[in-house]
């Protein structure tokens, strides 16, 4: 685990753009969906803002709406109401091809359950960010990251063939290849042992560290969450509390 870490800060990176005030600006933020008996509100009313660099922690209880607001703050859903601005970009003024295009330019995301395509090597999963975005250079960063997170060796591994652990630092090594300038995670340590989440929670902040890459991450774990410079605590769809840890 030391070692990771070390291996990770001797190769600085830089996000590509983090030149507005807010990381994020989140106002008015509702969510609702139709349900045969009427409307079903996900989220209501939710406003908050984060630096650029900060540490972000989404906690509460189970269905509380924590992933959907991960997901609205991503540009990988669309709000009911309100307005998310990522990196200075207003998310609800663009259509999907506008949101896919601030996803690949500004945006990591990395889910609980991995999400590696299985047909493809560890290497293979990391290029693919790079070529969606039409980068002609891919294998050379896709390896460096990849050697970032202690896995040099095993690129031309299939998912299969590595542990949770293994899989969740390639899915990190995917979701950093970009050089996004906010990362997001829906429970990145959930399903892993305590030993192995240590590691994974110890390489983001060691890339939040190096990159200045503004971290916002969903969690059950109140030790990952007492790592973040803030909390978020949702409660039946409204932001209940916004706390800032003591220095
Ligand atoms: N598309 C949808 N249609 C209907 N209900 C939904 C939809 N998306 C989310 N919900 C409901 O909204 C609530 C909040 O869901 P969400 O996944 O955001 O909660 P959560 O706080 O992340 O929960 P957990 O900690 O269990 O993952 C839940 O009751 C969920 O069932």
């Amino acid at each position: 685990m030391a070692n990771r870490s070390a291996a990770v800060a001797e190769t600085p990176i830089r996000p590509d753009s983090a030149t507005s005030t807010f990381a994020l600006e989140v106002s008015g933020l509702g969510k609702r969906v139709p349900l045969p008996s009427g409307e079903l509100t996900i989220l209501d009313g939710v406003d908050f803002t984060i630096a650029q660099g900060d540490t972000v922690a989404i906690v509460g209880a189970s269905g509380s709406g924590k992933s959907t607001l991960l997901s609205l703050m991503a540009g990988l859903d669309t709000p009911s109401s309100g307005e998310v601005v990522l990196d200075g970009e207003v998310l609800s003024a663009l259509d999907e091809d506008g949101r896919a295009r601030v996803r690949g330019a500004k945006v990591g995301f990395v889910f609980q359950n991995f999400q590696l395509l299985p047909s493809l090597t560890a290497w293979e999963n990391v290029m693919l960010p790079l070529e969606l975005r039409g980068d002609r250079e891919v294998e050379s960063p896709a390896r460096a990251i990849l050697q970032q997170v202690g896995l040099g060796e095993r690129l031309g591994h299939y998912p299969r063939q590595l542990s949770g652990g293994e899989q969740q630092r390639v899915a990190l090594a995917r979701a950093f290849v970009t050089r996004p300038s906010l990362l997001f995670a829906d429970e990145p340590t959930g399903n892993l042992d305590s030993r192995t989440g240590q590691a994974i929670i110890e390489l983001l902040f060691a890339l939040n560290a190096q990159a200045g890459t503004t971290l916002v991450l969903v969690t059950h774990d109140e030790q990952l969450a007492r790592r973040c410079g803030q909390r978020l605590r949702l409660d039946g769809g409204r932001l209940v509390a916004h706390e800032s840890q003591a220095a």
